[in-house]
């Protein structure tokens, strides 16, 4: 799904049918109503949209003004959009694709307000594609991309629903207005847990496709001179050309393998809470918004570094990577603004790390916490060793959140309320949430790399790329690591140079890693990143269909130029 949703550009409007309306009511609705609504979703009779977002507000749900009231004498919810700021604005497919939608709402039943929830809303006909009544839409204007994707905006004069229009698999309304409360309020935001996990996996594919790009397109352009008199090499052979895009390969790896352990974790933990055991909800939240945020934020960067690495032909929308970027900047912002989420994960580490303090014996993604000891000790490390390099992404990262939680401890004792030490420390507390989510990256990309069964080769080089994202997340933080002396600097020295040898060492595999990800070229839609590698051809091709190109002399020569270019002749 990802992959096909990819080839239409990042999004049509149908795209949040599928990959959030569709599961809301998987996620959300009870058994009668997925008997309703789930296979005319599936089967596309419906088409719908995943309605959160306000003109107002975005990242405060608990801040969303929407209403839903309920009305006991029909039996019926109220939605209404009472402000300007309330308008429904950005979902994706909203303003001329879809007829029905997930409204996310204030309920209100018997005068009391019981925060956000979700409502299967119509929204157009039917028989004619109209809106219903009392149901105002309209798509929001062009964006920096995915302008194939009409996200829309959508506001409510007191639409009346059917009661069983709200999604009641965890909280409830009574047909009396008696509110049944869910096992966590927090299974209303579930939802947006999994959707966060697939971004992690679409950040992974996008930052396959730009190097892919950048890795083919480096063997088949030629420049300068390495040695005088010698044939123009290849530009991949230009160290400093790995340096740019090797980390990116080896992160769209780790990005790759990270998904697949979201994915897995997303299912079993969310299998135990159909189960009523709901005691990994905040580690599943933590761990996909933190890892959402960082994998979407070091794709877009590592994209425009794929960019850049192109030169000039990289800026033309022939290399595809202007689209990726574009798509990969809404995946910073889109299903929880990175920094809002980082700062989920943060909170949850610093609950995590008082915990510890408190002896607790802390397990999965964190249980590193407990274990790694404040004072390091010092000494020559084997840099180029996996198990050395995972050790010390875990030590700045425990060191980071002790250091953050401290911090902001010092601040409460100094007299601070909690959120006003929250808000001084949350620079710190970013910090150290994204080396902790970094951290697990590469323990986990170490983990999965001596899983791999198929062949000693394929395992050498695997294990080489994930030295290479090791050592290069060491030596772009290589403050982090020194700050305590943990490593020295003869430590990031080593780390350097086994970084060098590891490019060289990547060079000969890096074309075959990238055609590993198996992307055809329908799915790039690439000048240069073609399998075939004939790029200067279809330049020159593509270059002859530009819309510019299909009259000799365009219009604007006789409305404006010549016009122009005559009265100044006139002046001579
Ligand atoms: C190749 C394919 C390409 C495809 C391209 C597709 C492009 C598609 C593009 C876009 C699709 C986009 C869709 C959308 O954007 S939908 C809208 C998404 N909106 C958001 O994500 C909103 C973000 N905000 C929030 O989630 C929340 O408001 C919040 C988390 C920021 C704060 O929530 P709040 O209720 O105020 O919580 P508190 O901070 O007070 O915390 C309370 C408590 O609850 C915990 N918690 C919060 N959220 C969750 C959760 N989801 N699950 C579990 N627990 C949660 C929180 O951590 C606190 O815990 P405590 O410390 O123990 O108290
Ligand atoms: C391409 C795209 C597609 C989208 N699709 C949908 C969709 O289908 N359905 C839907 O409902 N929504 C959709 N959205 C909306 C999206 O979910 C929100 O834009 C997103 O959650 C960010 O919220 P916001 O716009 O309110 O940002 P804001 O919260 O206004 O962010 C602005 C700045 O404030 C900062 N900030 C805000 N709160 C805090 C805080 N507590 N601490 C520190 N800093 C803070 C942020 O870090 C950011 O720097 C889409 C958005 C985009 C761009």
């Amino acid at each position: 799904m990802a992959a096909a949703l990819q080839t239409l550009g990042g999004g049509i409007g149908i795209t949040l049918h599928w990959i959030a309306f569709t599961p809301t009511i998987e996620q959300q609705a009870t058994e009668e109503q997925k008997k309703k609504w789930l296979k005319l979703a599936q089967d596309v009779a419906i088409v719908g949209a995943y309605a959160q977002t306000e003109m107002g507000h975005g990242t405060f749900v608990r801040g969303l003004e929407t209403t839903a009231t309920y009305d006991p004498s029909t039996q019926e919810f109220v939605i209404n959009s009472p402000t300007l700021t309330s308008t429904k604005w950005w979902p994706g497919g909203l303003g001329k694709t879809a007829n029905h939608a997930t409204v996310m709402a204030q309920l209100y039943t018997r005068g009391k307000c019981y925060g956000p929830h979700n409502f299967m809303v119509q929204i157009r006909s039917l028989e004619n594609h109209q809106p219903c009544p009392g149901v105002t839409l309209g798509d929001i204007g062009p964006k920096m991309e995915s302008n194939g994707n009409d996200n829309g905006f959508a506001r409510f004069d007191h639409v009346r629903i059917p009661r069983e229009n709200m999604l009641m698999k965890f909280a409830r309304v009574e047909a009396d207005g008696t509110y049944v409360q869910p096992p966590s309020s927090k299974l209303a935001y579930s939802n947006m847990v999994y959707l966060r996990g697939t971004f992690v996996m679409s950040a992974a594919q996008a930052l396959a496709s730009a190097t892919t790009i950048a890795v083919r397109y480096s063997c088949v352009r030629r420049q300068s001179e390495m040695k005088p008199g010698e044939p123009e090499p290849q530009i991949l052979e230009y160290q400093t050309q790995q340096y740019k895009l090797f980390p990116q390969l080896a992160a769209a790896y780790a990005f790759w393998f990270a998904s697949w352990f979201m994915t897995q974790q997303h299912g079993s933990i969310t299998g135990s809470m159909e189960k009523g055991d709901m005691s990994g909800l905040a580690e599943l939240h933590a761990l996909s918004a933190g890892l959402k945020s960082y994998t979407t934020a070091v794709t877009a960067r590592g994209i425009d570094v794929c960019r850049m690495a192109c030169g000039g032909h990289g800026y033309s929308h022939a290399s595809g990577l202007p689209a990726l970027f574009g798509g990969a900047a809404a995946l910073c912002t889109a299903e929880g603004e990175n920094t809002v989420m980082m700062l989920q994960t943060a909170r949850y580490l610093v609950k995590c790390f008082a915990q510890s303090q408190a002896g607790k014996r802390l397990t999965g993604t964190v249980a590193y916490l407990s274990a790694v000891q404040p004072s390091p000790v010092a000494g020559n490390r084997n840099m180029s060793d996996l198990g050395t390099l995972v050790a010390a992404f875990q030590h700045r990262a425990a060191r980071m959140v002790r250091h953050a939680a401290m911090q902001m401890q010092g601040e409460m004792q100094k007299g601070k309320a909690r959120e006003d030490a929250w808000n001084s420390c949350s620079v710190l507390l970013i910090k150290a949430a994204e080396a902790h989510v970094h951290s697990f990256v590469v323990r986990n990309f170490a983990e999965t790399v001596q899983t791999v069964e198929v062949d000693e080769s394929v395992r050498a080089v695997l294990t080489s790329l994930c030295q290479l994202y090791s050592l290069y997340g060491i030596t772009e933080h290589a403050g982090d690591f020194l700050k305590d002396g943990y490593l020295t600097g003869r430590d990031i020295d080593a780390a350097s140079s086994h970084l060098s040898a590891m490019l060289a060492r990547v060079r000969p595999d890096a074309v075959a890693l990238v055609d590993a990800f198996d992307l055809h070229d329908k799915i790039l839609r690439s000048v240069l990143g073609r399998y075939d590698g004939r790029v200067y051809e279809h330049l020159y091709e593509w270059a002859k269909k530009s819309p510019l190109n299909k009259s000799e002399v365009h219009e604007s020569y006789y409305k404006y130029l010549q016009p122009f270019l005559k009265s100044n002749r006139a002046k001579l």
